[in-house]
């Protein structure tokens, strides 16, 4: 059987079990071992299927079916395919049957090919491709989402290159709007391109699918963009890590898209003396993390541990002493991932059309010969999530039922509690973020609980306040604002739990994959030092960093003891002795910051407190500090930074 028969009778089998990839590589139950190369099947079974909504149109229009009586529909699917679109023609040899009768009416479904395209108002093929790729065709429309990476470039220089000519527009649904050439506005207009600014993730970009081969752009070859899905960007965002974290562990880094949005965080906040100590186990994937981290310019600050096990790492080691945060993203069921496991549907021409035809068309279509032919079995209905799970990390397993998927979710959960439980044991570590591209709350919201569960027991510390999760209010503003929020039945009706969970959902019309984080925190308790950040806590001592001097808990607040004395960063010491003069120490007479959720100054996007030009912090309201101090006229209000 030829590669082609083997791929039409894959494509066409009534009911198939699995995804595509499963069906192919690991068939259950088992069928007859395939002929053909299985990466070659896969290639042509995806590809035609994703041109499919096209070529049945270039097969009907040209007759070809009529005319080639032994040309079954899906045969004449993928062999046009690889005659007008592979890049090696028909893998059959020349004298070949099929490649014979099909090769002969190349110039017509080259003809019927470009106007295919015309009526899509593309200008050229590659132009088409781009829209095929975007999944217009029968996929779920889905923005092409572009970090601007820092180490590299901005967001205005990227608008001025990469995106010059593109419309610019309000709102991630109008991006995905734009991208009808088939329906709707830009009918026969060509795919239009158009962008827009997240408000949630800075230096996020949404672009209409179709609109541009971004991979193709000098700006991704060179690493000024990355292409990583809007919630793929949450963790890094999330984890916010601040000056005294000292250095940040990614403990499951492959490809590295993370590893890499938070090597950007710190640069863009001048934290460049922190590390990144970025583990990932398996050894191919490693690859493509150092060549990932060298394109994105963070090789500087990340130190790249390829084939090193996270959970072989030692908390207590002399490498790991100076970490304050760490982001855990570990392999996950992927049932968030956009276009894994949704192979795009197999369209098939008409039998008995007569378009472009005419009447003698019809005519010709109408012999007995014809009706006597098998009608082509209907497309296989997309596999459901009960029947195969496609990690992240590409693993497929088959799951043959409810049952098996729980056993298969059961087994993720404990490898993802064992990870997060191992990072939550850091001895230093003060922020935590857990994530995954799963959307069920068995790998969620359940492993996150766990965790807080045993973290009460089995993470005691002097130093540390019990660990707990970063309440919605004290998230970055971006995290604080996003609508989508944890399962509250899976947080077993715990509101605050529910609303510190992030989610995004597939389809909901906010253009993401499905996606889970959680950030755990704790703080340091009054009187001891922290030793993860040296070379933030130097910063801060000479009055260098953006947060002030002062030990703060994770939620920004700055922490006293039982007195109201601020703790010093680095030594521990009070920030004042009662008993003696204020000295270099400033001192704030007015409202205590606690008294509001942020306290009484301007902070900007990121929290931080915005300073004059003389450093002081704006008070709200627009007036500084020193202002306030003179006119509250000595009523005691405790220190502020
Ligand atoms: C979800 S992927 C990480 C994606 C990555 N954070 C990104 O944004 O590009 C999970 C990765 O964790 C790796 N991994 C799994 N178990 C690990 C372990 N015990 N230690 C380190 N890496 C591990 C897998 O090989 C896989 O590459």
């Amino acid at each position: 059987m030829s590669l082609y028969h083997e791929t039409a009778s894959l494509l066409t089998t009534p009911s198939p079990t699995g995804s595509l990839k499963s069906r192919i590589y690991n068939p259950n139950p088992p069928t007859k071992p395939l002929k053909s190369p299985p990466a070659q099947i896969y290639a042509l079974a995806f590809e035609s299927s994703k041109w499919s909504p096209i070529l049945k149109e270039v097969v009907e229009h040209s007759q070809l079916l009529h005319l080639e009586r032994k040309l079954t529909p899906p045969l004449a699917i993928l062999l046009t395919h690889d005659l007008l679109l592979a890049k090696k023609g028909i893998a059959l040899p020349a004298s070949h049957g099929l490649r014979v009768a099909v090769e002969r009416h190349r110039a017509r479904l080259q003809a019927e090919l470009s106007r295919a395209r015309v009526r899509r108002g593309c200008a050229s093929l590659e132009e088409l491709r781009g829209v095929v790729d975007g999944g217009v065709d029968g996929g779920e429309v889905h923005p092409r989402w572009i970090r601007v990476n820092g180490l590299k470039s901005s967001v205005n220089e990227q608008l001025d290159t990469t995106f010059r000519g593109f419309e610019v527009v309000k709102d991630v649904g109008e991006v995905m709007k734009a991208v009808s050439p088939f329906t709707g506005k830009g009918k026969g207009q060509g795919p239009r391109r158009v962008i827009c600014l997240d408000p949630h993730i800075p230096n996020l970009i949404a672009a209409s699918p179709g609109s541009m081969d971004f991979t193709k752009t000098a700006a991704y070859q060179t690493g000024a963009i990355i292409l990583q899905d809007k919630a793929s960007c949450f963790p890094a965002y999330l984890l916010d890590p601040r000056p005294g974290d000292g250095d940040v562990v990614d403990a499951c880094s492959a490809p590295g898209n993370k590893t890499t949005h938070l090597a950007a965080i710190l640069h863009e906040r001048r934290r460049d003396q922190q590390k990144i100590l970025a583990f990932e186990k398996d050894k191919r994937r490693a690859q493509t993390l150092v060549k990932m981290v060298r394109t994105a310019g963070s090789d500087g600050i990340t130190v790249v541990h390829p084939g090193a096990d996270f959970l072989k790492t030692d908390p207590f080691s002399a490498e790991m002493s100076r970490v304050g945060a760490l982001l855990l993203d570990p392999s996950c069921s992927g049932s968030g991932i956009v276009g894994r496991d949704d192979t795009p549907e197999f369209h098939l021409p008409e039998m008995a059309t007569s378009t472009g035809g005419g009447k003698n068309g019809s005519e010709r279509n109408s012999g007995k010969k014809n009706l006597k032919r098998k009608r082509a079995p209907s497309p296989p209905p997309p596999p459901t999530a009960a029947t195969v799970l496609v990690d992240d990390d590409g693993t497929e397993t088959v799951v043959a039922s409810e049952k098996a998927l729980e056993a298969r979710l059961e087994a993720l959960a404990s490898f993802q509690l064992a990870l997060l439980q191992h990072a939550l044991t850091f001895p230093h570590a003060t922020r935590v973020t857990y994530s995954t591209c799963s959307i069920h709350a068995r790998e969620n919201e359940h492993v996150v609980l766990a965790a807080l569960r045993w973290a009460k027991t089995q993470t005691p510390s002097l130093n540390y306040s019990p660990w707990r999760l970063l309440p919605r209010s004290a998230q970055i503003r971006g995290m604080r604002d996003w609508p989508v929020r944890g399962d509250i039945d899976a947080c077993e009706g715990d509101e605050e739990a529910a609303q510190a969970c992030i989610r995004a959902q597939r389809g909901d019309g906010r253009g993401t994959m499905g996606f889970f984080v959680a950030c755990f925190v704790r703080d340091l308790v009054p009187g001891h030092t922290n030793t993860s950040g040296s070379s933030g806590d130097a910063a801060a001592i000479q009055g260098g960093d953006d947060d002030g001097p002062y030990v703060r808990d994770a939620e920004g607040r700055i922490v006293r003891d039982e007195q109201g004395i601020p703790m010093l960063k680095g030594s521990g010491r009070k920030a004042v002795d009662l008993g003696a003069v204020e000295g270099d120490v400033e001192v704030r007479f007015g409202g205590d910051e606690e008294d509001e959720e942020d306290g009484p100054f301007e902070r900007d996007s990121e929290g931080r407190i915005v300073r004059g030009e003389d450093g002081m912090p704006v008070l709200k309201g627009g007036r500084k500090d020193d202002e306030e101090d003179e006119e509250a006229g000595g009523e005691w209000g405790g220190f502020e930074d």
